[in-house]
């Protein structure tokens, strides 16, 4: 790669960006809200569940300006969610501090496994078993958003949520492939321990991106 665009990459003024779309975010706290989605590539987490695969290897991913993405953004939404891959992997400041700027919004969707940085107005932390967040990261979440993909999951939901801040929201949402099999325990898990709520991938039964 090229050093001024490598350099750009370091300060945060260029990012590798895989797509971006206005869409209704469909998961977690926001449900239902529209956004202007910013899919950011590169992630070696490894979840073998994950639904955007394509998004890992970061150098199929052209670096692009981030004051394209944010003028870009702003003709959309008044409110963005830059999501991945794993968008932590990159230095979030400039991005977000240039959204917020223009008076847009900033949430993320992070697996909080890599250095924080940016300035969030919602920040959505998704615990890896693979690959757990820093510890810097758990007081940073507004909403922890856990993974069921098997029984187990739902003590390592526990794990995770005694290292959040008192007021972060606590959601259980079913692995999509395993939907069948673990909304229905997720279900009775939240009856039993209503200091969660169920979060679905909404998005997906209604079609849009
Ligand atoms: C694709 S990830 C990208 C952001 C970041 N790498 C992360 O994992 O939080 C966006 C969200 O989708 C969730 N997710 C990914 N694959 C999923 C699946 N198969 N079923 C349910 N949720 C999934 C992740 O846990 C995360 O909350
Ligand atoms: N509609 C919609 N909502 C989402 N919420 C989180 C998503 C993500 O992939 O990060 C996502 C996504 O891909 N689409
Ligand atoms: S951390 Fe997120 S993007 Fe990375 S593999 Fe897991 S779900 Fe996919
Ligand atoms: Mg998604």
């Amino acid at each position: 790669m090229k050093q001024e665009v490598q350099e750009l990459i370091d300060q945060g003024k260029m990012l590798p960006l895989m797509e971006e779309f206005y869409t209704i975010q469909g998961e977690g706290f926001h449900t239902g809200k529209a956004a202007y989605f910013i899919r950011v590539g590169g992630c070696d987490v490894g979840c073998h569940w994950c639904d955007v695969k394509e998004s890992w290897n970061a150098e199929l991913h052209p670096p692009t300006l981030a004051d394209e993405i944010v003028s870009n953004a702003k003709k959309y939404s008044d409110t963005v969610v830059i999501t991945g891959g794993e968008p932590l992997m990159w230095s979030m400041d400039y991005l977000t501090k240039t959204l917020q700027s223009q008076g847009v919004k900033t949430h993320i969707e992070t697996s909080g496994a890599y250095q924080f940085s940016g300035t969030w107005d919602w920040f959505c932390l998704s615990p890896k078993k693979t690959k757990l967040p820093l510890d810097e990261v758990y007081e940073q979440a507004d909403e922890l958003k856990m993974i069921i993909h098997n029984k187990n999951d739902f003590k390592f939901a526990e794990e995770q949520a005694s290292k959040v801040g008192k007021d972060c929201v606590l959601f259980l949402q079913p692995e999509w492939s395993k939907k069948e099999k673990m909304t229905p325990m997720i279900v009775d898990y939240v009856m039993d321990n209503p200091k969660w709520k169920v979060s679905l991938q909404t998005h997906k039964y209604l079609n849009i991106p």
